[in-house]
């Protein structure tokens, strides 16, 4: 049934069947009605056989033919109409499964570690939710349309001649054991196949790409003759594949419907009162009806295993990507501001950073800096879960990594090197559905200057595709700081940003943000001097000192110091 709850357990594939368990009863009670249901064909097909043969010596009458051929109607209506529904619920169910699923998916992803490619990670999964939906939807069908129908047809004709149903079926697992072996064939042929075309737009690709090199070089006629085999070879192979794979069902039908001769050979003795049993005429052509039936359903049974197999190759893909939900309902701006201590505790990430110590009070501002590569970025996103880290990190005295999702949330906000915009307009991607007011930030990061002649409401492109690189930094800080928390980690917001700029909003952060802890990560140390520590990685650790005693103990610090002002002054 349509649910918008996120489901517990997404990685049991029994939890999408429960949910839906209102639905597969529906679906179980219309799918045994249509296939039993299915039976009122041949059986009726031989009444009315039996019907004709006795209106033709006197037994019964045309108005018994009508009557009969009337409850025939009447009857498959009947079943039609449980078909449509079961197909109807089977549909709904396979929907609301991969709803559920996506909904799942989705949920967990967002709040995954950073994955290097999460869009491509996105795609494949989604791909698979589709595959394992469709082999569920094609499993259910055919567990009604094939499985029940074939009992329901195999217990008929035991009902009317349990000995010859054991003869004509043994054809069956013949025809199957026959067109197992012809499917090796079949998976060689189209093995070959598939690599022929695989060569072939190889080397069509590589003619398009190199075309001007042969050329130039004179070997364009040796690349033509070679292309030329390609092609023949494709041409051989792909009709060998079809061929086979083309004959694998008339073979398999032919094979099985070699039981109909014994039907008409044993039933036809039956019927004449020489065979096993004594039949009359509708008891033969129901039997024989039901056979063919049978017969063809059998030669789908392979659908049922077939979609399972498609179906579980996908499902173990996505499982492992299948988290417990995280409800996202938590609103992280409505958790009053509180004045937050952060300490670093002898904090180690791998082998990239060790032995990290520092605290950072209220109303002050940590600068952060180092070499390229030094570990600047990921410090960072230690405090937004994405990074591991050994040793203690606490805020008010708190483990960090033991506050809840939420918690955390509700204590610190990130900007990182990405600006991450939305494509809608200056307002919406400050305000991010909120109903705190854009303008105030947008002064605060200087870029009601910018917007002068331009409304708040305009859009501002494809991810900000029509604001320049500062103007898009800028952005993203306003963004942050309309949501500042207790912790603010800024990576780099200047980077993009002219001196002057950089210096007026750094002003009107200090002012705004008074008793805020301000974790502010950069390259450029023009205003380092003002903040009330440094914290300086090297050599895969970190020094923590005043701005002047930096100067006076790392070199490496004073380079990038003099190097930044120097840089300023091109
Ligand atoms: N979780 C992690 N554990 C260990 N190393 C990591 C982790 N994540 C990234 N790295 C590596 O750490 C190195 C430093 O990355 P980071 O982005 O923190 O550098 P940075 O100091 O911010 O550099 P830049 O000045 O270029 O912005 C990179 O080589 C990166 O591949």
């Amino acid at each position: 049934m349509k649910t918008n709850k996120l489901l517990k357990h997404p990685n049991q594939i029994r939890t999408y069947f429960k949910a839906e368990i209102p639905l597969l009863i529906i679906v179980t009670i219309s799918g045994l009605i249509y296939n039993i249901g299915m039976l009122a064909g041949p059986y009726f097909e031989g009444q009315l056989a039996q019907c004709l043969y006795d209106i033709t010596r006197n037994k019964a009458t045309w108005h018994d033919m009508w009557i009969l051929a009337l409850l025939y109607v009447f009857v498959i209506a009947l079943v039609q109409i449980a078909r449509a529904i079961k197909r109807f619920g089977v549909r709904r169910f396979a929907n609301d499964i991969s709803r559920s699923m996506r909904r799942n998916l989705y949920n967990s992803l967002v709040h995954r570690p950073q994955e290097t490619d999460l869009g491509s990670l996105l795609t494949n999964a989604i791909a698979d939710v589709d595959v394992c939906a469709e082999g569920i939807r094609k499993f259910t069908t055919e567990l009604f349309d094939t499985g029940v129908v074939m009992i329901a047809y195999v217990c008929m004709l035991l009902h009317y001649d349990w000995k010859l149903t054991i003869l004509c079926c043994l054809f069956t697992p013949i025809a199957y054991l026959v067109a197992n072996q012809m499917k090796n064939v079949v998976t060689l042929a189209n093995a070959a196949y598939k690599q022929s075309a695989s060569d072939l737009s190889r080397m069509t690709m590589d003619r398009i790409e190199n075309s001007l090199t042969y050329r130039v070089y004179g070997r364009e006629q040796n690349r033509d003759a070679a292309y030329e085999k390609a092609l023949s070879d494709y041409e051989r192979k792909s009709a060998k594949a079809n061929l086979f794979e083309g004959s694998l069902t008339p073979l398999y039908d032919a094979i099985a419907m070699l039981g109909a001769v014994m039907i008409l050979y044993f039933g036809g003795k039956n019927v004449m009162g020489t065979g096993w049993i004594r039949w009359n005429l509708a008891a033969f052509t129901t039997f024989l009806a039901c056979f063919t039936k049978l017969a063809v359903k059998t030669s789908h049974a392979a659908k049922l295993f077939n979609a399972v197999q498609k179906a579980e190759v996908s499902w173990k893909r996505i499982q492992p990507l299948m988290e417990e939900p995280i409800e996202d309902d938590f609103q992280a701006d409505e958790v009053p501001f509180t004045p937050v201590t952060l300490s670093f505790d002898h904090v180690s990430i791998g082998s990239l950073l060790q032995d990290i110590t520092f605290t950072a009070k209220p109303g002050e501002i940590i600068g952060i800096t180092g070499e390229v590569a030094s570990g600047k970025s990921v410090l960072g996103k230690i405090l937004i879960g994405e990074v591991d880290y050994a040793g203690s990190i606490t805020l008010n005295g708190k483990e960090f990594r033991d506050l809840s999702e939420n918690e955390k949330i509700s204590y610190i906000s990130y900007m990182g090197h990405d600006p991450q915009l939305l494509s809608v307009s200056f307002a919406d991607n400050i305000q991010l559905g909120t109903n705190v007011s854009a303008q105030p930030y947008l002064e605060l990061t200087d870029l009601d200057t910018d917007l002068k002649n331009r409304s708040i409401a305009e859009s501002i492109g494809d991810a900000g595709s029509m604001l320049s690189g500062g103007q898009q930094a800028r952005l993203a800080l306003a963004r942050t700081l309309a949501h500042a928390r207790s912790i603010l980690i800024l990576d780099d917001p200047f980077a993009a940003v002219d001196k002057n700029t950089e210096t007026k909003v750094l002003k009107n952060i200090r002012k705004t943000f008074p008793e805020h802890t301000i974790l502010l990560i950069s390259h450029r140390l023009y205003h380092f001097p003002s903040f009330s520590h440094v914290l300086y990685l090297h050599d895969h650790t970190g020094t923590f000192l005043t701005h002047a005693d930096m100067l006076k103990q790392e070199v490496g610090y004073k380079k990038l110091f003099e190097g930044s002002d120097r840089h300023d002054e091109k």
